[in-house]
């Protein structure tokens, strides 16, 4: 919590420092007018003392009962006037420096967010980052900007009317102070007590954010599974799990705010009934000297000030608490560490012809459970190798590792020579480019989306790489043709025209390499017959590593891996693996039978109508 403070709020010490000073001197001429008005009771009420005042030369104080009764006025007239400006300066000041520590510290999150490893992605829950991002750093904020120099104030305070008590009258003094102690003692109890609360509940915020975030997302799914009704019950639980630990928090809350509202009351009852009881009857046994009703007022309402903030200390202490438990998870973020970045000595070639090379490589997502082993495999620049094989024999994986998107366990991915690890890796993912399955668009216009990653291309080279990609002639249709917003995830645009578009981006992107990881959805023959055209426009030149589900893929690459539970177990041109009658052969021919059965149907159907 220190570290933050420290990082965050020295550049915006300034601001902090004119806040915390003005709160103080504000509290300071809130003092005045109790201040005047014990003095005018005395001196010009009841002829008990004379009328001077602290801090006031004497010079400065008019003559005559009503000039002073004016100058008491004007004194408390301007005590409000100046407190209402420092009050300003104070607020505005303290706002300033939270909001922008704020904002810096939601930047620096993101940012370090960002820069983790896959595999942090792969575990941690959105909602959970999400929650860090937005509750916890505006916990932070309002920690800083009210309850530091709230903290700080009341300190000044405390200390500032304690003197005060005791040059007013320091044996009542002494009895007012007694009751800190045990203020603080309760205190102390109440911070121990509350902490592991604020974290459970700050965690239940997460998880409570998870849930509703993964539904928003599979709204689909959970529409056609019949599922809302399972749904509606597990949002249900937990909500009620973070009603739980809210409650957890709030009910000592409620106990402690009270309690320490009673013992901050007694102390001022206290000190009432014994300067009541000197003033009525004389001094109590122990005390001695004269008490005036004047100093008698001036002394309450001052132990009133001294009391109240004293209660207010649990707001303090309970923000802090919350901001602490926040404070955790940030820093839980933002120093994790990352293995996947650039190496010390970051190499940036100027080219890159696109020759892959994988050496040995073995790799597992969880330790102990190998998804690659001893992957061994080499492309030559514009050549295409395509993968093969069982859902989840690795195919994927061995292109995730190209991009690094995960890091090898064993053996080495290299480009042009140079281990991946080697590399800087903005060059790195420039000279690879990537066309995925699940094609994500940004919310955004569609030429925004196709240049993503190439944000200096001009229009002309947009609409160049979408002609290419065969999207240029369905994106004019479209209503604001390349200025069409396509939507948080693209959802008004259809399967087969968001690849064109993936197309068109990896085409402006020109890399030297390619991942291409084919879609596997059916799409009509037209639409198949538009995508193969722009893909054989994207790969022609290029190094390709092809997880290929189409038969022309397959059969024009110039390597064909075949991989089983992470091996590669056949490679080889079409044929050849073909007549060698392994796993390939028998893939080809479970493909080959089920295109040979639907066209049998599809001539059925015909023969029907
Ligand atoms: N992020 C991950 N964390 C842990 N395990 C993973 C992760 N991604 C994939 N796996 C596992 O690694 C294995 C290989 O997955 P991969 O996606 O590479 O297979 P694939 O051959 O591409 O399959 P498909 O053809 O179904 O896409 C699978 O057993 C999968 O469960």
């Amino acid at each position: 919590m220190r570290d933050l403070f420290a990082r965050y709020a020295r550049p915006e010490l300034g601001l902090f420092v004119l806040g915390v000073v003005t709160s103080i001197l504000g509290r300071g001429v809130s003092l005045v007018p109790p201040l005047v008005l014990g003095v005018a009771i005395d001196a010009l009420f009841t002829d008990a003392g004379p009328y001077t005042l602290p801090l006031v030369p004497g010079a400065w104080i008019p003559n005559g009962a009503p000039a002073q009764l004016w100058f008491s006025v004007a004194l408390v007239l301007g005590s409000l006037v100046v407190g209402g400006a420092l009050t300003w300066v104070q607020g505005v000041s303290l706002s300033l420096f939270s909001n922008r520590i704020q904002h810096a510290v939601r930047v620096d999150a993101y940012r370090a967010m960002q820069d983790l490893d896959m595999a942090f992605f792969d575990d941690k829950q959105t909602g959970q980052v999400m929650a860090i991002l937005n509750d916890d750093v505006r916990n932070l904020r309002m920690f800083l900007g009210t309850t530091v120099s709230g903290a700080l104030q009341l300190l000044a305070t405390v200390l500032g009317i304690a003197a005060l008590l005791f040059y007013l009258n320091a044996q009542l003094a002494v009895v007012t102070l007694v009751g800190v102690p045990a203020l603080g003692a309760f205190t102390v109890w109440f911070m121990r007590t509350i902490r592991p609360r604020y974290r459970a509940l700050r965690a239940s915020i997460g998880d409570l954010n998870t849930r509703i975030e993964n539904n928003l997302a599979g709204m689909e799914v959970i529409k056609t599974s019949n599922a809302e009704a399972f749904e509606n019950g597990r949002v249900r639980d937990a909500s009620w799990e973070n009603y739980l630990r809210t409650w957890a928090v709030a009910k000592l809350e409620y106990l402690y705010q009270p309690a320490m509202d009673l013992l901050a009351g007694l102390t001022f009852a206290v000190t009432f009934a014994l300067g009541g009881y000197w003033l009525v009857v004389g001094p109590p046994p122990g005390f001695s000297g004269t008490l005036s009703p004047g100093e008698l007022v001036t002394f309450l309402f001052m132990t009133q000030r001294f009391v109240e903030p004293l209660s207010g200390a649990g707001r303090i202490v309970n923000s802090y608490e919350n901001a602490r438990a926040s404070g955790e998870r940030i820093v839980d973020l933002v120093e994790r560490p990352v293995t996947v970045r650039d190496g010390p000595d970051p190499v940036a070639p100027e080219r890159i012809t696109g020759r892959v090379e994988y050496d040995d490589v073995s790799f597992a997502y969880v330790p102990g459970r190998p998804v690659l082993a001893d992957v061994n495999f080499v492309v030559e620049p514009g050549e295409t190798v395509a993968f093969v094989g069982p859902t989840g024999a690795g195919k994927s994986t061995v292109a995730k590792l190209l991009l690094r998107l995960y890091d090898v366990d064993s053996g080495a991915v290299r480009v042009d020579g140079h281990d991946v690890r080697d590399l800087a890796l903005d060059s790195l993912r420039s000279a690879v480019g990537y066309v995925g399955q699940d094609v994500f668009l940004f919310d955004g216009t569609v030429r925004e989306n196709v240049a993503y990653g190439s944000f200096d291309a001009t229009d002309e080279a947009v609409v160049a790489a979408s002609r290419a990609a065969e999207a240029h002639e369905f994106v004019v249709d479209l209503p604001d043709g390349y200025d069409t917003r396509v939507g948080e995830r693209g959802v008004k645009l259809s399967g087969g025209q968001r690849q064109r578009l993936a197309i068109a981006r990896a085409i402006l992107q020109d890399p030297a390499v390619l991942v291409l990881d084919e879609a596997t959805s059916a799409v009509d023959t037209e639409t198949e017959r538009l995508i193969q055209r722009a893909l054989d426009r994207l790969t022609a030149g290029r190094t390709t590593l092809a997880i290929a589900h189409r038969l022309s893929t397959v059969r024009g690459a110039d390597l064909i891996l075949v991989l089983d539970e992470g091996r590669v177990v056949e490679r080889g041109a079409h044929e050849a693996l073909l007549a060698a009658g392994g796993l390939y052969a028998h893939l080809w021919g479970v493909q080959a039978g089920e295109e040979a059965s639907a066209f049998d149907s599809l001539l059925r159907t015909d023969g029907e109508d």
